[in-house]
């Protein structure tokens, strides 16, 4: 009988998720995938079976009152009427935050529970679901390995100069740095870019994922060496409610003249900025791109100009690019966003012909043919990620050596 991996994706209002099935050769085999959006307001769980089978399209019962965890039940319950012989080997969960102390996929037990409590208020609108996720499925498996697999790994290792502030150095010793994220989708890509055009991506390459969350990354020889987010999911581009990167004196301001405390500014920077403070319309690409309001079109400006700019920052790290690739699912789905950038970087070498954008889906070139450097765009699959972590270290057992290696990564300053 085959064994299972289900992976979870959790984000602030939805759940990803994908079950592989372990092939006699080793391999993982995608068997379903789908997710539960509208979580808080509606909740609607899609799944599909791998030949492409409608398995599930409907609101869950009590849609306005479920939770991450009733979510995350009611895909394994489908999962199990769907696939009797479920046996899981492992289950993945991505975690968007693993700070200093928890820098690679590791097996989770009560001590990296423990310390994921910990980095709440590190990631508010994600880690509290990620960690509703894990106890869940903690409870329903209780033998199964549960494998946790960091946003933030990715980018570990840069050094001092990449993940430093410039405060004092003591904030640095107690953990206050630049970490990164989005590094699951970011591997995805620099393995895939690896497989289409292996040149380009042994050299200089800038990714940017382009989601509900935003950020862009600077590749060297597949690796992260800059990213333009930062110790939270806050830096950088503007995103669907996030704010991107703020000089930190308006914080000051509105904490010190306005009134405001660290709640209001909190549900200011996460959940009303962004797309959707700019255009009073929506967080969401699709409606502002359907809209004629003119504030929608300039939302989308702003975002695209955020990118350009980052873009030509990520560039100077690298000293030049060979390759841009969109992901995520505006990177993906928008041909106006893809081609407003795009439009703007021709000085970075990429000829681009907007009329030429080959339509359709799947991975693909959309540069002209000749450009110095190439743009693409490739579907993100953080999914096969965490199922290729998780198969990874069940396979080699290492339970034990993680977590004692995690325990001894553990920072040890205070703040001053
Ligand atoms: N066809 C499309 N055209 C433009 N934007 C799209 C399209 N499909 C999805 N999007 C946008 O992608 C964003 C969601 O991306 P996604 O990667 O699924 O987010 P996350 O995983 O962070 O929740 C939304 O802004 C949505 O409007
Ligand atoms: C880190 C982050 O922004 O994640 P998401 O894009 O899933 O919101
Ligand atoms: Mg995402």
């Amino acid at each position: 009988m085959s064994e299972h991996i289900i992976t979870f994706n959790a984000g602030s209002s939805s759940i990803k998720f994908a079950l592989f099935s372990i092939g006699a050769d080793g391999l993982l085999r995608r068997a379903a995938a789908g997710q539960v959006d509208g979580l808080g307001a509606g909740a609607h769980l899609k799944a599909k079976a791998a030949d492409g089978r409608v398995l599930h399209d409907a609101e869950l019962p009590e849609g306005d009152r479920v939770g991450h965890g009733d979510a995350l039940a009611a895909i394994l319950a489908l999962m199990q009427a769907e696939f009797p012989q479920l046996r899981f080997a492992a289950i993945g969960h991505r975690v968007v935050h693993g700070a200093a102390r928890l820098s690679a996929s590791t097996v989770i037990d009560d001590a990296v529970l423990a310390s994921l409590r910990t980095l709440v208020p590190l990631a508010p609108l994600h880690l509290p679901n990620n960690i509703v996720g894990i106890e869940a499925t903690r409870r329903a498996f209780p033998g199964v390995a549960q494998v946790a697999c960091f946003d933030t790994a990715f980018h570990r290792g840069g050094g001092f100069l990449s993940e430093a502030y410039a405060l004092p150095r003591d904030y640095f010793e107690a953990g206050i740095r630049r970490y990164g994220f989005h590094g699951l989708s970011y591997e995805y890509v620099a393995g895939r870019l690896a497989e289409l055009a292996p040149r380009e991506a042994a050299g200089r390459v800038i990714v940017a994922h382009l989601g509900n969350g935003a950020s862009m990354c600077a590749l060297r020889g597949g690796r992260s060496i800059d990213t333009t987010m930062g110790f939270s999911a806050l830096d950088g581009l503007p995103m669907g409610t996030r704010c991107g990167a703020i000089d930190p004196g308006v914080l000051l301001h509105l904490l010190e003249t306005h009134g405001y405390d660290a709640a209001r500014l909190s549900d200011l920077l996460y959940k009303e900025s962004g797309l959707k403070g700019l255009s009073g319309i929506s967080h969401d690409m699709r409606e502002l791109e359907a809209s004629q309001d003119p504030h929608a079109s300039e939302a989308i400006a702003y975002f695209c100009a955020c990118i350009r700019r980052e873009a030509g920052a990520l560039a100077a790290s690298l000293g030049g690019i060979d390759a841009l690739v969109f992901t995520g699912g505006i990177g993906e789905n928008s041909a106006r966003v893809r081609a407003a950038v795009l439009g703007g970087l021709d000085w970075l070498g990429i000829e681009f012909d907007p009329d030429a954008q080959p339509e359709g889906r799947g991975d693909r070139v959309i540069s002209a043919p000749g450009s110095p450097a190439s743009a693409w765009v490739i579907a993100t699959d953080e999914e096969a990620v965490i199922a290729h972590h998780a198969l990874r270290l069940v396979r080699a057992g290492v339970q034990g050596a993680t977590t004692a290696s995690i325990a001894a990564r553990h920072t040890k300053a205070s703040l001053p």
